[in-house]
């Protein structure tokens, strides 16, 4: 498999790509938007995040901490933006081009042929018994299997099923491997397969339809 090409992606609106609605023809990806710190506020977020869901604090810390989150909301409450001009999901040399609400992956190979990520549940993906949530599961498959379909057709997809086979625990806090792939394209549909994987053993597989949009499609 061939490193993903940028390139491809990283194309403006114009007459054959227009941005109007829901749709993208191209996804504009950027390395810079929302500045070279926005990694590590990204991974302070996710440290608050496995802090507060272990976390019992008492009621004077609570209401210290209230007014501490509340000052950091007005903060991002100045600076928000459209879905289009967020540096989360476009950041392609961050971990899940930077979109806090995935699982943080590092995609290591990808392409037409499919993906290959690192991925780790953090601790607050749990689900219960040091497992991941099988929600959590489910969105590292959406995600890399849409990267995996995207690749594949040079577009956008979306998914219109995924099922997802739970095969054994799958730990937090371990790097794990996923991979994903279209194991048949049959015009719009790119029928997706994957795994995820703890070194040998099989924590979960996937099977899923992405549906390549049409120009224009919302
Ligand atoms: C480091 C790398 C750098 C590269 C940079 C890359 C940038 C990143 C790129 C990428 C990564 C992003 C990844 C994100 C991934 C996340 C995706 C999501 O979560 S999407 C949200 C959840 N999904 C919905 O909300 C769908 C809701 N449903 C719909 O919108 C429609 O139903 C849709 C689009 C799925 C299909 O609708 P229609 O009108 O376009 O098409 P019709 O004609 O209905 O279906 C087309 C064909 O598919 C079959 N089909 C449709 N749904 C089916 C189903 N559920 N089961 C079986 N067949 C189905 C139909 O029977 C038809 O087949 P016949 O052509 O006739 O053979």
């Amino acid at each position: 498999m061939s490193p993903v090409s940028h390139s491809e992606w990283d194309r403006p609106a114009d007459a054959s790509s227009p941005h109007e609605g829901g749709f993208r023809a191209q996804i504009d990806i950027s390395t810079t938007r929302g500045g070279p710190r926005y990694g590590e506020l990204n991974e302070e977020l996710r440290r608050l995040m496995d802090l507060a869901r272990y976390a019992c604090p008492p009621e004077e810390l609570t209401e210290a901490m209230i007014a501490q989150v509340r000052a950091l909301n007005e903060n991002l409450a100045k600076v928000q933006v459209d879905e289009w001009e967020t540096p989360s999901g476009t950041r392609i040399d961050l971990p899940s081009r930077g979109n806090l609400t995935l699982p943080p992956y590092v995609v290591t190979d990808g392409g037409p042929d499919g993906v290959i990520a690192d991925v780790t549940f953090r601790p607050f993906h749990l689900g219960g018994n040091k497992a991941a949530h099988g929600g959590h599961i489910a969105v590292a498959f959406d995600d890399l299997g849409g990267l995996a379909s995207a690749l594949k057709v040079e577009g956008v997809t979306r998914t219109a099923y995924l099922t997802v086979g739970y095969r054994s625990l799958t730990p937090l806090d371990t790097p794990l491997q996923m991979r994903t792939w279209v194991e048949t394209l049959d015009g719009r549909k790119a029928f997706v397969k994957g795994t995820l994987h703890d070194g040998d053993r099989l924590c979960a597989d996937v099977d899923a339809l992405f549906i390549a949009l049409k120009p224009g499609q919302p």
